[in-house]
């Protein structure tokens, strides 16, 4: 199989985050590229922010429902911007501080929706409990692998470093022909002329910001806003589009309580995130070319603090967009199905699969898809973080993000182990330690095998290591894009550290190490130097990336199977020098020459193809990369045919070689 086929896997990053709901991933500074969240954190981010629709003529309009709390990912770590707006500035709008404030909520029951959310299907029904606000509830069963909800967002942009590879209006990512950049700006891309109108009512008004922006930009790295900055713009253009009174605007913009009170405010805003919300707001009142907060009227705002509450919702309420292969690649706003709640044992997943018969002028279309067997009457649950992280760093993110502790049962129930975060057994009984508490002083600080009991020796040195693989994944993920080799070369590093220290793969640092280390690892396959050892090492780190998944998420997951897809795609390349049959090492090795590489292959896709149909709803086929999984099968076992006829041939050619020599010989 050729190469080539790896790549549309290649940047599946963090599967697992928000929405991707789970998430948008906390990058630098405001205006520095970010990304969506972990790709890894479940998918799902919600958002907050009001919604807009297409029309049937294809301008696109704000929906006449009104916004309500997504969920899934967010504007997390939105840092400060690099924009070279001295900080004075922050002072001169009045951006009053947190404060605390009491939130009160009904009871129980069925919400009065307000005609807001035409788009939610029968099946389906907002409630709202005391302790977690509004959610989503099947009122019927919803099975494993169908699609709960389909919508196309109401606002997505893609993250500033994805502007020129996808298109601005669709989110396609065009292979052959290219993408056009409009001629204005020069900075948003779409597929063709069709696109280019589709979403000419958003841009118009972002293409003068856009160029204004890039004309003041103190240097070229930062002469594109970032996207949080380029949602609220949409956001704000579009509710004066439909009309401030409009149910979308009033909602979104906060006007109407008795419509929706939205959860998150700046009151609900943790300390850490002030700082980055204030410089967002900063950055936002230099995109709109507003000068004081008296110029925010015409946007439904009337004061700075406003403009604050409108970060804090969108940063609670706004999806990870993904690729159909989970790569994070902009963010996006759903109120519809920002009512999803989070848990981090999720019921369902949020994915961008990119079917067969979708249509261009449809897509990017977020589908929530139900992951297990939904009965009716139960919530519907999304994961706004990873849920392959530790409890304490789930926790942490929560706390820090969505401001509200998770009490459900993965975090509270008493495990003797969390794989997350486990030691291999020192005497190798096959059972697992948990990771030893912080305090390595504490001479009571001791861990052991939950199954043989065996104390865990140098508590400290595991500490250690865990701390020092923290520090290299985020080092090497920072300079991933910029400098691959040194990133490449520190995960060569400290993996061997992180298993002498004996971690499990499961656990965390391990996994999104070994992760980092196999896109690194695929990234150098691409060119024309492919070798045999790097192949053959990205393999090895897919099999045991692929193991500490299956380990941690249940099956049908999007990010195991598309986990799983990656491995066999990997050992369905051709192999640029095959090992001698006669190498008696060979057979022991991993991965394998040759047809029971071949073998293999076949069999991770396959698995991978039966878990797409769940992940990526069984009626879509599991989208674009189902299909893409789909054919790899199919030419794959053509080519295991090849291989068996010929090994048929050699058997049935050798004693009837022999027969024919013996009945010629005189
Ligand atoms: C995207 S909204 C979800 C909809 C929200 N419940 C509402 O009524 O609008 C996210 C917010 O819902 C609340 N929330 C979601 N999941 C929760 C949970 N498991 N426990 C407590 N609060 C939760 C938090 O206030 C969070 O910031």
């Amino acid at each position: 199989m050729s190469f080539g086929k790896l790549k549309s896997a290649r940047k599946a990053r963090e599967a697992h985050s928000f929405v991707n709901p789970g998430s948008i991933p906390s990058s630098a500074g405001t205006d520095a590229p970010q990304s969506a969240h972990s790709p890894l954190a479940d998918h799902t981010g919600a958002c907050h922010t009001g919604s807009a629709s297409r029309r049937d003529d294809g301008g696109p309009h704000f929906a006449p429902e009104a916004p309500v709390a997504d969920s899934g990912s967010t504007v997390q770590g939105v840092t400060p911007s690099v924009d070279g707006q001295p900080q004075a500035q922050l002072e001169g709008l009045g951006i009053p501080p947190s404060q605390s404030s009491e939130k009160t909520r009904g009871t129980a029951t069925s919400v009065d929706l307000h005609g807001c959310h035409a788009s939610l299907p029968p099946s389906l029904e907002i409630r709202e409990s005391s302790n977690h606000g509004r959610g989503i509830y099947a009122k019927t069963a919803q099975v494993a692998g169908s699609v709960i909800l389909s919508v196309t967002p109401h606002v997505s942009v893609l993250s500033t470093g994805n502007l020129s590879h996808y298109c601005s209006a669709c989110s396609g990512h065009p292979s052959t022909a290219g993408l056009k950049r409009c001629p204005k700006c020069k900075i948003v891309h779409y597929c063709n002329s069709i696109c280019q109108n589709r979403d000419w009512m958003w841009h118009k008004r972002e293409c003068s910001a856009l160029q204004n922006w890039a004309a003041s930009a103190p240097s070229s790295e930062v002469s594109t806003p970032s996207e949080p900055v380029r949602c609220l713009g949409r956001i704000l253009w579009g509710s004066q589009t439909e009309g401030l009174d409009s149910v979308w605007a009033t909602r979104m913009l906060g006007h109407r309580p008795d419509v929706t009170a939205p959860l998150t405010d700046r009151n609900s805003l943790q300390p850490s995130s002030f700082e980055s919300h204030t410089h967002l707001a900063h950055s936002l009142v230099r995109y709109l070319s507003v000068a004081s907060p008296q110029e925010l009227t015409p946007y439904g705002l009337t004061s700075a603090g406003d403009l604050v509450d409108l970060i804090s919702r969108l940063t609670t309420n706004t999806f990870t967009l993904t690729t159909p292969a989970l790569a994070p690649i902009g963010i996006c706003v759903s109120p519809t199905v920002a009512f999803a709640n989070h848990t981090c044992d999720p019921n369902a997943v949020i994915v961008f699969p990119r079917p067969d018969s979708s249509s261009p002028t449809e897509e990017p279309r977020l589908n929530l898809v139900a992951l297990r067997d939904i009965a009716p009457g139960k919530e519907v649950r999304i994961s706004y973080v990873d849920t392959t992280l530790p409890a304490v760093l789930r926790q942490k993110e929560l706390k820090e993000v969505y401001s509200f502790v998770c009490h459900c049962k993965a975090c509270t129930r008493a495990l003797p182990a969390d794989p997350r975060a486990a030691l291999w057994c020192p005497k190798q009984c096959g059972g697992i330690c948990p990771y030893p508490g912080q305090d390595s002083e504490d001479p009571e600080n001791v861990t052991r095998c939950v199954k043989c009991n065996t104390i865990v020796g140098d508590t400290g040195a595991v500490l250690d290591a865990v701390r020092v693989g923290q520090e290299a994944l985020d080092k090497a993920r920072s300079l991933q894009l910029s400098d691959p080799v040194k990133a490449r070369q520190l995960t060569t590093n400290i993996v061997p550290l992180l298993v002498s220290a004996g971690l499990t793969p499961a656990s965390h640092p391990l996994l999104a190490m070994t992760r980092l280390r196999q896109e690194l690892l695929v990234e150098t396959l691409q060119g024309p130097g492919l070798s045999q050892e790097t192949l053959d090492e990205a393999i090895r780190s897919a099999a045991k990336y692929g193991a500490g998944i299956q380990a941690l998420l249940p099956k049908g997951h999007p990010v195991r199977a598309v986990a799983l897809g990656e491995l066999g795609k990997l050992l369905a390349v051709d192999e640029p020098s095959l090992s001698p049959a006669s190498d008696a090492a060979a057979s022991s090795r991993f991965p394998p020459s040759g047809p029971a590489r071949l073998k293999l292959a076949h069999e991770s896709l396959v698995k991978a193809y039966e878990e797409m149909l769940i992940g990526f709803g069984r009626q879509l086929g599991g989208g674009q990369l189902g299909r893409e999984i789909r054919d790899a099968i199919v030419r794959l076992e053509k080519e295991l045919g090849v291989w068996t006829t010929g090994i048929r041939n050699v058997l049935e050619d050798t004693p009837a070689a022999g027969r024919k020599k013996s009945e010629a010989a005189p």
